[in-house]
Parts: C-alpha cells; structure tokens; sequence
C-alpha cells in the first residue's frame, strides 16, 4: 500500500509537532507508513530527529524506518511557532491540495489533514467553510452528500451544519439536508466500519425536543418528516431525541452514530469524551480522508506539549479505511 499523505496543517500551530511526536513513536503506535507535505522548516523549529526530504511519495516507504520523509511545500517566510501569519496559512492550503491530489492519482493511499487556522484561511479568501468542503469539492462530491463523522472509541457524532454562525442554522437546516448527511452517514458506517445495519440517532434541535412544538416547530416539521423518509427507505433511524440526554453511557450504547443538527451539538460530547483519540472522518469521499480532531493550539506550539495521540489515531483510521478499500 503506498504512504499516507499527511498535510502539516498551519505551520505556526501543533501540525508539524504532532506528526514528528507520531513517527517517533511509529512502533509503538502501530503507525504505517506515512510522508509529511509541508514546510520541513516548521518541523526542525520543533524537533531535532532525522528528517528526509524526498521528492515522490515512493521515496518515502524506504526512509521511513530511519527518517520522517516530507514533500516540501516551503512557505514564502519561516513560521514562528505560535504566531500565525498568512505566508503559513498559503502554506497550509497549498499543502492540502497536493495531499489531496496525491491521494486522488493513488500515489498515495489516503490523506490526513493537520490542522489548518480557519481565521487565517478566511484571510486569504478561502471560501469553503473548511477543510471537509474543501477536499470534496476537490473530489467532485457535492458537500451536502459527504459527512463530517468525529469518531471516538464510544462515540460518533456527525453536525448536519458544520461551519456557519448559529443564527444561520436554523435557515439553512432543512429536511433535504438532514436526509443528505443521515445517509452518508448511515453508508459510510457501512463502508468504512463495517458495520452491516447501521443505527442511527437523531439529536433535536430545541430543547426537550420542542415539547411539542410550544418550545420550536422544527422538530414537527423538518427533522420528523426526515427521519420518516428514512426509515421508509428501510434504514434504522431513530428521533428525534432531546439531545440532552442522549450522550449518557446507556444512551450511546442504543446507536452506532448520532446526527447533530450544529457543530457543537456534535463536537462538545465528543471531545469531552474523547478528545485525546478523536478523528474527525470525512464520509462519502472516493478517497481516504481523516484528521485529529483537535486544532492548531497556537497556544503551545512549539513548547513540546502537544499530545501527538489524535494524530496517532487518525493515521490508524486512515490506513484500516484504505487497507479495506484496497
Ligand atoms: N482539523 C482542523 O483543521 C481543525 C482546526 N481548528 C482550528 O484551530 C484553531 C484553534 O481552535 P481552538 O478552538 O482553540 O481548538 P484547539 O484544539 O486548537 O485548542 C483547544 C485547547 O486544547 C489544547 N490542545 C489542542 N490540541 C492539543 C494537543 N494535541 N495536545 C495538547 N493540547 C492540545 C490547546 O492548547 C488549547 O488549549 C481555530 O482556528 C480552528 O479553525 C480547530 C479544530 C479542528
Ligand atoms: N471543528 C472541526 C473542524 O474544525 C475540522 O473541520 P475541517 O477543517 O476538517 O472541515
């Protein structure tokens, strides 16, 4: 199987740290092999071990016992860990979509994406809402029919709106959308974890469900005409429940995935879970597409304290996906 690309992410954030803590740790962590793109400046700021610039991913099988190889994308200015800058910002996006492409011809098996400033990529006009959008749009997949799946050892949730202000939710929530993301879902549980009958459970948007519609009518009218279309199309989905009480131990064991209808409806009870191992997966690509679900941490880049686990646990999806795809 040929290399994982892995994109550094911004270079001024915990990116570079985190996957050369990964390649020291590659036995440990049971990690195949896999070949940085990005700016190699921003992982010698941060790591003194052996680094091999190759030139083609193919280079990189035969390095990686002895040196971490990397692509070189080199910034138009070195980074200083902690302070971002939009030099590192092209830097990142210029990686992505070569990690991308790498994986689109096969010369690589699948992509893990560091993790990129949002902030800053809105600076220099990216227009997607982020990196998920990003990579399938790339893939000729349409964004309302991939899923941004965050995937702990107990839990998987999925936001059916991803990166937009909560005042816009409620505009761009509809039935469409929720049946779009539910089977996405609902296949990529199929495809990518084996899982042969999926559930699925649907978190409310109001509180206690809307009460009957005295607290929000989109339960009523949206989520509940969903979640009948699904099931007619004979998949086992269940909803919606008050999401309140749907993240409790009994409770997850009653599903294989929760759809959320905002970001942090999803992300919250997964990183409160789990965010040492969390991977954030994105379902419906024809390629191979994970990250760890944590972000830049400009806060302690280059002081040596990133936790290069979520890394670890990302790289470990990623090569059981494409294994399995192989
Ligand atoms: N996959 C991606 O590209 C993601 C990117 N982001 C971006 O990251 C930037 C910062 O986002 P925040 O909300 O501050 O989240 P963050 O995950 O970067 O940091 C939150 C807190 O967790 C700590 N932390 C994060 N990862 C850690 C690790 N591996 N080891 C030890 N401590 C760790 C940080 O030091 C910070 O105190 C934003 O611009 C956002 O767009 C956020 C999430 C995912
Ligand atoms: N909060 C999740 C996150 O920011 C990752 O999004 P993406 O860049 O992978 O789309």
């Amino acid at each position: 199987m040929p290399p994982i690309a892995i994109s550094l992410g911004d270079p001024a954030g915990i990116g570079p740290e985190v996957l050369a803590k990964s390649w020291d740790r590659r036995d440990e962590l049971n990690l195949s092999p896999f070949v940085g793109i990005g700016d190699p400046r921003s992982i010698t700021q941060v790591w003194d071990g052996p680094l091999a610039v190759v030139g083609d991913p193919r280079e990189a099988e035969a390095t990686f016992d002895h040196a971490l190889p990397i692509l070189a994308v080199p910034a138009a200015e070195s980074s200083v860990p902690g302070c971002p800058t939009t030099a590192g910002a092209h830097c990142s996006l210029d990686s992505l979509e070569l990690a991308v492409g790498l994986a689109r011809s096969g010369s690589c098996s699948a992509v893990v994406t560091g993790p990129v400033s949002k902030e800053q990529l809105y600076r220099i006009g990216f227009s997607h809402p982020g990196q998920t959008e990003f990579v399938a749009e790339r893939c000729g997949v349409s964004t309302s029919n991939v899923a941004m799946m965050l995937a702990g050892p107990t839990l998987r949730t999925v936001p059916v709106t991803t990166h937009l202000a909560l005042h816009d939710v409620f505009e761009r929530l509809t039935q469409g959308l929720i049946e779009a993301r539910a089977r996405a879902t609902l296949r990529g549980l199929q495809r990518n974890f084996g899982i042969a009958e999926p559930s699925l459970a649907v978190a409310a948007l109001n509180p206690h469900a809307g009460e009957g519609g005295a607290l929000g009518r989109e339960e009523i009218e949206i989520l509940a005409p969903a979640i009948a279309a699904l099931r007619e199309e004979g998949w086992n989905v269940t909803g919606p429940h008050p999401a309140d009480t749907m993240f409790h131990a009994a409770a997850r064991a009653r599903y294989d995935a929760a759809l959320c209808m905002y970001h942090d409806q999803a992300l919250i009870p997964l990183k409160a879970l789990h965010f040492e191992d969390g991977v954030n997966v994105t379902l419906g690509l024809p390629i191979v597409r994970t990250s760890p679900d944590h972000g830049t941490a400009f806060d302690i880049a280059g002081e040596d304290r990133a936790d290069p686990r979520a890394m670890a646990a990302a790289i470990r999806m990623a090569s059981s996906m494409a294994l399995a795809r192989a």
